[in-house]
């Protein structure tokens, strides 16, 4: 299967933050989704493909093709969207079209035009006067609308309302049926990639913790529930992570069967949701460093 996006030993510092030496495929034809707390560095690692940031280190490939020498046919098969107004703020959508439209050998003014009204935006009106969500539906009218192969957005659901995220979530899933794209998008909506991501990484402060099928992770992953007396130092090996609150526990386990064998019915077994994971994965990840085995 080919990879839409590569990063290979990718590194990059700030002063206060650094991601060293991250591999990160993505396969062509599937929604990626990019979790992981505030400040995990899933801009930056977004920055890094678009080519908005240069890397210190390590390889970025895009299509099969490095910026260096291929940045205009990469940047032609991507539909971006970014979480903040990347356009001249005095400019209405039709001038913006105007502008961006010789950008792309596929700009299709009737699928914006189209967009535009599925999104309710005023064609005519300053973007200065548009709301928060308003300017974020732009961005994905525009970016929806030169047929790029992949789309990749950084927050997109921000800022917008329950409703139309529902929409927006089945015009996604419509251009990945229909058009075999890929989609790369952060969010902080866990809700969001259950329910149409097929892959999910997740990040935290600059390491990649998991990249794995959605599907798989919701078949492997359990939620232990049961009391504090359950556990010692043989009982606890066979968690990830465990969340003491007085006398009862909840513990994040990929090992059902040995929970079974181990605690019979004195356990309370559930599916782990995304969030559990994150948070659970999140804290083993702080106690334990590198050595975190998930
Ligand atoms: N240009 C920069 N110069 C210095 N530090 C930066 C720069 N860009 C990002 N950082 C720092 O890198 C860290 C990761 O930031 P980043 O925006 O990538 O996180 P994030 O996971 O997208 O966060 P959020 O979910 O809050 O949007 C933060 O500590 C941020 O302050």
């Amino acid at each position: 299967m080919e990879n839409v996006i590569e990063l290979h030993g990718v590194s990059k510092k700030f002063q206060t933050f650094s991601i060293d030496d991250i591999d990160l495929q993505m396969k062509q034809g599937y929604t990626t989704g990019f979790i992981g707390a505030n400040g995990s560095g899933k801009s930056t690692i977004i920055k890094l493909m678009m080519n908005l940031l240069k890397p210190d280190k390590g390889k970025v490939r895009v299509f099969g093709m490095d910026y260096a020498n291929h940045e205009k046919e990469i940047k032609n098969r991507i539909g971006f969207v970014y979480d903040s107004n990347i356009y001249y703020e005095s400019l209405n959508l039709k001038d913006i079209s105007r502008i961006v439209a010789p950008a792309y050998t596929q700009w299709d003014d009737k699928l914006f035009i189209k967009y535009v009204n599925q999104f309710e935006l005023p064609i005519n009106k300053s973007m200065k006067h548009f709301s928060k969500g308003m300017q974020m539906k732009a961005s994905i009218a525009i970016a929806l609308s030169h047929h790029a192969d992949l789309i990749i957005m950084d927050e997109p659901t921000a800022g917008l309302d329950p409703t139309f995220r529902r929409e927006l979530l089945d015009i996604f899933q419509e251009v990945m049926v229909n058009e075999g794209k890929s989609i790369f998008f952060s969010t902080h909506t866990t809700s969001d990639l259950e329910r149409f991501a097929d892959y999910i990484v997740l990040f935290n402060k600059g390491e990649i913790l998991l990249n794995q099928r959605l599907d798989e992770l919701q078949e492997q992953y359990i939620l232990v529930k049961g009391s504090t007396d359950l556990l010692d130092r043989d009982t606890e090996t066979h968690f990830i992570n465990i969340e003491r609150s007085q006398d009862v526990f909840q513990a994040l386990s990929k090992n059902i069967q040995e929970v079974q064998e181990v605690f019979h019915d004195h356990v309370v077994i559930e599916k782990a949701s995304l969030d559990e994971m994150m948070f659970h994965m999140k804290s083993a990840h702080r106690n334990q460093g590198k050595q975190l085995n998930i």
